[in-house]
């Protein structure tokens, strides 16, 4: 291995430097201050987990996502966690009692085997909040709105867009169309890329009746304002109840969020299926023009933990905080004052920086006479001037 590769990281795994990671830091503690005073709990989840518990319940896409290991004490598979929800999800059902809502936060690395796109890295600092123990639009409003706030707080919040979607559509058209399973992965498949030349082939080679042939070509064209949910309203016909109940709730939430938040965009994609496998209900992602991915993602989950013995109705969010502090409008902290003061020794010098850090200042002390310190890190010095310590811009 050459020099040069020794310094490489694996492909999409990425370090934090200064000044960014002070930044990052700052921005963990604004949020989680922030879900503190919403009655947001702090959970630390550990590292790794025993395969099983990390991946039941939550289908194939984090078992993709998910780097295993062998456990040298056990035999066992064990797997670093791809993904925070499901870990909390686990908490909730095996270590709380409670029957009422019950709020956490988190802010941890997590590991993906693949990057979620070409530009993400396989190492996010997920930060996100968890809802559990009420089913019904005021808990999804309340998640939504404390993301919203989240971005608000790292400044990420210029022409934000409120994606909103509900599986519940698309279960209720599968329920009704009834295709075998390779159809319907093919229609899945299909769904997502939005390709519509193909969901008409596709339909036209199938035997399907011509009225679900009419709602399947219909679903991936229903994106756009409020108007979708009206146009949905009218072509799904009642007796499609859970699909009627869907657009109810869309309906009623987003009263909610334009009620709290007139200003933001909102926008409807009623064939979102994003992480079809663990969300249950609506699933929602905030965008900013400056950036081609959602910027932060959730969705109601409430099946999930079922598997640990306790079904709970459960709703969240998430984001990468490293993405939220590339993205974010707020000053960095590279203006800072950087001090360089004298070394350790005279102790009306150690007085005068011992102020100066209580008062927040950065003060960087010369180790001793013979090192030359890079002089450009610093913006002032700490000299004696008639018998006293002031400091002189450099
Ligand atoms: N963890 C999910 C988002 C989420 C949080 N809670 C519920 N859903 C994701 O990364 O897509």
């Amino acid at each position: 291995m050459t020099l040069a590769e020794r310094w490489l990281l694996p492909d999409g795994v990425k370090e934090v430097l200064p000044p960014q990671a002070l930044q990052v830091e700052a921005a963990r503690r604004r949020l989680l201050d922030l879900y503190d005073s919403w009655g947001y709990e702090l959970v630390m989840t550990p590292l790794i987990e025993n395969l099983d518990s990390l991946l039941v319940g939550v289908g194939r896409d984090l078992e993709l996502n998910t780097f295993k290991v062998t456990d040298q004490l056990t035999g066992r598979m064990l797997g670093v966690r791809a993904d925070i929800t499901q870990q909390v999800a686990r908490i909730d059902a095996n270590h709380l009692t409670s029957n009422g809502p019950v709020r956490f936060c988190y802010c941890s690395t997590v590991l993906h085997t693949l990057p979620a796109n070409p530009l993400a890295s396989r190492n996010p600092l997920q930060v996100g909040a968890e809802l559990f123990g009420h089913s019904g639009v005021a808990s999804d409003a309340e998640i939504i709105s404390l993301m919203v706030e989240t971005l608000d707080a790292m400044q990420v919040n210029q022409e934000l867009s409120l994606d909103l979607g509900h599986v519940g559509i698309y279960r209720g058209l599968m329920a009704e169309a009834k295709l075998t399973d390779n159809q319907e992965a093919e229609y899945f498949e299909l769904l997502q890329r939005k390709d519509l030349p193909e969901i008409g082939r596709f339909l036209r080679e199938s035997d399907l009746s011509d009225e679900v042939k009419a709602h399947l070509t219909l679903l991936p064209t229903l994106h756009g304002g409020r108007e979708v949910l009206a146009q949905a309203r009218s072509s799904f016909t009642a007796q499609d109840t859970s699909i009627i109940e869907a657009l109810d709730y869309l309906d009623a939430l987003a009263d909610q969020i334009s009620q709290r938040y007139p200003q933001l965009d909102l926008y409807f994609d009623l064939s979102e299926l994003r992480g079809y496998n663990y969300h249950t209900g609506i699933v929602f992602a905030a965008y900013v023009p400056r950036f081609g991915q959602a910027v932060a993602k959730g969705g109601r989950y409430d099946e999930v933990g079922r598997d640990f013995g306790r079904a709970r109705p459960a709703t969240g969010f998430s984001a990468d905080l490293k993405t939220l502090v590339e993205l974010s409008l707020l000053a960095d902290k590279s203006g800072q004052k950087v001090i360089l003061a004298p070394g350790f020794g005279d102790s009306a010098v150690q007085e005068a920086v011992t102020k100066l850090r209580a008062q927040g200042e950065r003060v960087v002390q010369l180790l001793d006479d013979s090192v030359v310190e890079d002089a450009q890190q610093f913006t002032h010095q700490l000299v004696q001037q008639d018998g006293t310590w002031v400091l002189k811009s450099l």
